[in-house]
């Protein structure tokens, strides 16, 4: 079992607490076996038996598979399970479940979990009710509407959406708007049905005209007339009947409405949080995992010190939402963590007169909650800092994570597109830093990020809080990022910019101004000449010309930065500050006059009004379901976490794992294939290449033209060369990485243009189709319009949600091959 080695914590050699990790999901109290470390939650979830690598521990999982391993880095949100705390500040011995409970349990290590109460997705609706302590009428009219809304088509990522929405509706205590359900629901990614019909699902769950759900309309009778029956809302097909076109069947899914559904029921429930972790002292821990690894959780600040005085290299953790990926994905190797979640001097949030101090572990949506308050409670010009955080931690990753990652972790992470570093450091926070001797100092922001991922931190210290000051009069704050996509992305580039203003003689003189980018470099970085130009200047037009000159030649990207799109990060640059400019001369008198109206859109946040979605269709009776909208089979189990994929068939005990070689080169002769490495891997048990077919080794669907393992060359990174075999998949995946492939490069084709310019075209271009004339209708003179000009579209990569996974297994002596795989 885990226990703390006594010589670390002289307190504890004479508490009689136990030391075991424990954990209670749904309800059912687990204790958490030494030696897994290693795993995530997901993992312990998922698992039937546990099996280490190459050791097999013999530990009992629970097989909870409802919850599903998707992109594994905190991105789609199929993993999203429900955690519910104790409130040890209000001392009320009920649970109280808040939404910032809700966590990604794939990208956190389980220890964590050790005072808090998992709630798993999982079994049928009839076994919820026994298993959850929580009122599962709510989850299951979640799942009906899901259902019957057509809401999960694949159904991978379904229960991740019932999940996020269940713990939004749990915390609620009035039934939340539409716009707090789009919300919850950011960190969730779904590959099949476009989002509306679970928009749909969960919209009867908000307090809004559910008109649309329950037939009572508060439109006037003429309005209501165009409102299609299909759909629910005003449609082209003009008709109120249920015979016409565009009309749905009797038995069409008529969503349940809020009413319906007694949406006070599961604010009236209590949650029952488990008693015997209600009683339960937090005790530190020490607990062990696979390779050597040792995980710490100590309770005080001098404990995590100590721990970082006797392992330099220890890597402290609060959400694992960046370690976890680290050691998973990017297979960096850490000794020692240290979870410094429970240390309390990491997690103030001191509401001071000169500004507010906040503990490097406080998570993202704690420290949303306090600014959301701090900003109704103080005097305006005093939160503008506070306003740009708010804006900033809306788009910044999905609930999910900000409910895990912390202010810390984000910070010393120094990711060069962190959407809050530029922000840090254009407010002028200082950071405090302390050393294991205790000694602490502090540093601006601006100064703490040094280079790629590098910052000012000895090995010796730790960041302790950040300082945030208060806004003095005329100092205004804005924060921007652009990205792909507005909920759940990184940012292309993002800043934090920050003016204050003197009015002398009725005319506006800067007096300081902090400008930092990111998304620019390797790290978050201050447009510094920008900032000694501005000083002393006059707000004016002028200044805003001069500035942009300064601005362009200050932050400079060369031609093949990192990152690409460079002549639009350089554009972006100029118009956030153009906007800024803007904004704050918006709120300037004899400056405001002056902007342009042409100019003033580019003042207005973006606002994306709630989704709103319909479909018209035509139903065909033909006496079947064909033609008409049924839930499909495999709605009911997909909605309650019980249908099974590739992923989650348990293998046989001595059922073993594959992982692919691929290669590592876009085209080159294969020269040799050296295996040695792979074979003394862990777990190791075969290596097959093209060599070890049996049969042809050439593959594809209708032609077979392309070879299961490669030969002699390759013409693609990625392109499969062999198999590897082992106990684990992890084990598997390891030793595939040892096999050492020998390759003299060959030049690469990389781009069509290249392709044209080289002839290279494929052998059955023959096979085209065309359709009508072009030239003919170019020349016609009958196209109202003719655009010209060349177009690239680069690749397109998917974000991938259920992995795919063959499971295999033969009879007959291996006569007779069977293969469940995931498509
Ligand atoms: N996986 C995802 O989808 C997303 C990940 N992130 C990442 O998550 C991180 C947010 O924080 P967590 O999950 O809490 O990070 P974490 O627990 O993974 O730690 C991140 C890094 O910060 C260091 N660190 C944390 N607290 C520290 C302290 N007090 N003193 C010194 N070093 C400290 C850790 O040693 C580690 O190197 C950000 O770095 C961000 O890059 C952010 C958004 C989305
Ligand atoms: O500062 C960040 N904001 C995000 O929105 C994000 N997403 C991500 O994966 N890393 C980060 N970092």
């Amino acid at each position: 079992m885990g226990s703390l080695k006594n010589d670390e914590n002289p307190q504890l050699q004479t508490s009689k607490v136990s030391y075991e990790p424990l954990l209670y999901v749904n309800g059912v109290r687990r204790v958490l076996p030494d030696g897994l470390a290693h795993l995530t939650l997901l993992e312990y979830l998922r698992a039937k038996l546990i099996m280490g690598h190459s050791t097999f521990f013999g530990a009992k999982g629970i097989g909870l598979t409802g919850t599903k391993l998707g992109c594994g880095e905190g991105g789609c949100g199929a993993c999203t399970v429900m955690v519910s705390s104790y409130d040890e500040k209000s001392r009320k011995c009920f649970l109280k479940m808040f939404f910032q409970t809700l966590c990604y349990q794939c990208l956190l290590s389980t220890s964590i979990f050790c005072r808090r109460n998992a709630c798993d997705y999982s079994g049928r609706i009839g076994k919820l009710q026994e298993s959850l302590y929580i009122c599962a009428l709510n989850m299951k009219s979640l799942q009906e509407s899901m259902a019957q809304a057509h809401g999960s088509q694949c159904g991978f990522c379904t229960p991740g959406f019932v999940m996020s929405m269940y713990a939004l509706l749990r915390s609620s205590q009035t039934p939340p708007s539409e716009e707090q359900i789009e919300e919850c629901l950011a960190g969730n990614l779904c590959r099949c049905t476009g989002y509306r019909p679970i928009v749909d699902a969960f919209r009867v769950f908000a307090k809004t005209n559910d008109m649309l759900y329950t037939g009572i309309s508060s439109v006037s009778p003429e309005e209501a007339k165009s409102i299609c029956p299909s759909t629910g809302k005003p449609c082209s097909c003009n008709s109120n009947n249920v015979n016409d076109k565009c009309v749905v069947g009797d038995n069409r899914y008529k969503a349940t409405s809020y009413d319906e559904v007694d949406g006070t029921k599961y604010t009236e429930k209590e949650l029952i949080f488990p008693p015997e972790l209600l009683l339960r002292t937090a005790t530190p821990l020490s607990l062990t995992g696979f390779g050597g690894l040792m995980w710490y959780r100590p309770l005080t600040l001098q404990h995590a010190l100590d721990l970082k005085a006797k392992y330099p290299d220890a890597k402290l953790i609060v959400g694992n939402s960046e370690v976890g990926i680290e050691m998973r994905l990017k297979r960096l190797q850490y000794r020692v963590l240290v979870s410094v979640t429970h240390v309390p001097e990491l997690n103030v949030l001191n509401v001071k007169d000169d500004g507010l101090e906040i503990g490097a572990a406080v998570r993202l949506s704690d420290l949303l909650s306090v600014l959301r308050k701090v900003v109704t409670e103080r005097d305006v010009h005093e939160t503008s800092s506070c306003r740009a955080l708010i804006e900033q931690l809306k788009w910044f990753a999905g609930t999910q994570i900000r409910n895990a990652a912390s202010i810390g972790g984000n910070i010393c992470t120094a990711s060069p597109i962190s959407d809050l570093n530029p922000l840090w450091m254009a407010v002028g926070a200082n950071f405090r830093i302390i050393d294991s001797k205790g000694n602490s100092r502090t540093t601006l922001a601006e100064n703490f990020f040094l280079g790629y991922r590098k910052v000012d931190l000895a090995s010796s210290e730790i960041l302790l809080s950040v300082f945030l000051p208060w806004n003095k009069r005329f100092e205004y704050v804005k924060e921007f990022k652009q990205s792909h996509r507005r909920d759940d992305d990184i940012a292309i580039v993002n800043a934090g910019l920050r003016i204050h203003l003197q009015e002398t003689s009725e005319i506006w003189v800067v007096a300081d101004a902090s400008i930092a980018y990111g998304g620019v470099a390797p790290c978050s970085l201050s447009a510094k000449k920008t900032k000694d130009f501005l000083i002393g200047k006059v707000w004016d037009q002028n200044l805003l010309q001069d500035a942009l000159k300064v601005l362009q030649n200050d932050i400079i990207l060369k031609e093949d930065a990192p990152g690409g799109m460079v002549e639009f990060r350089k554009s972006l640059t100029l118009s956030f500050f153009f906007k800024f400019f803007l904004w704050v001369s918006h709120q300037l008198d004899g400056v405001k006059e002056s902007i342009p109206a042409s100019h003033l859109s580019a003042m207005q946040p973006v606002h994306r009004p709630t989704i709103t979605g319909s479909q018209d269709y035509e139903i065909m009776k033909h006496g079947t379901s064909v033609g008409s909208p049924e839930v499909h089979l495999s709605a009911k189990l997909q909605v309650t976490g019980e249908a099974e994929y590739a992923d989650d068939i348990q293998l046989p005990l001595n059922g073993l794992h594959a992982a692919l070689v691929l290669s590592r080169k876009p085209h080159a002769r294969i020269l040799s294939i050296d295996g040695s490495e792979a074979m003394s891997s862990p777990g190791f048990v075969g290596l097959f290449l093209a060599k070890d077919v049996p049969a042809d080794n050439k593959i594809g669907p209708v032609v077979y033209d392309e070879e299961l393992f490669a030969t002699d060359y390759v013409t693609c990174v990625g392109q499969v060369i062999g198999v590897v075999v082992a106990d684990t998949h992890e084990n598997a995946k390891t030793a595939a990485r040892k096999v050492n492939v020998k390759y003299e490069d060959l030049p690469a084709i990389l781009s069509i243009k290249e392709a044209i310019n080289a002839g290279s075209f494929h052998p059955n271009t023959e096979k085209c189709l065309i359709k009508g004339d072009v030239d003919q209708c170019f020349q016609s003179g009958q196209c109202d319009r003719i655009i010209e000009g060349e177009v690239h579209i680069g690749g397109q990569e998917h974000f991938y949600l259920e992995p795919h996974s063959s499971l295999v297994w033969t009879l007959d002596g291996g006569n007779e091959v069977h293969m469940i795989s995931s498509t």
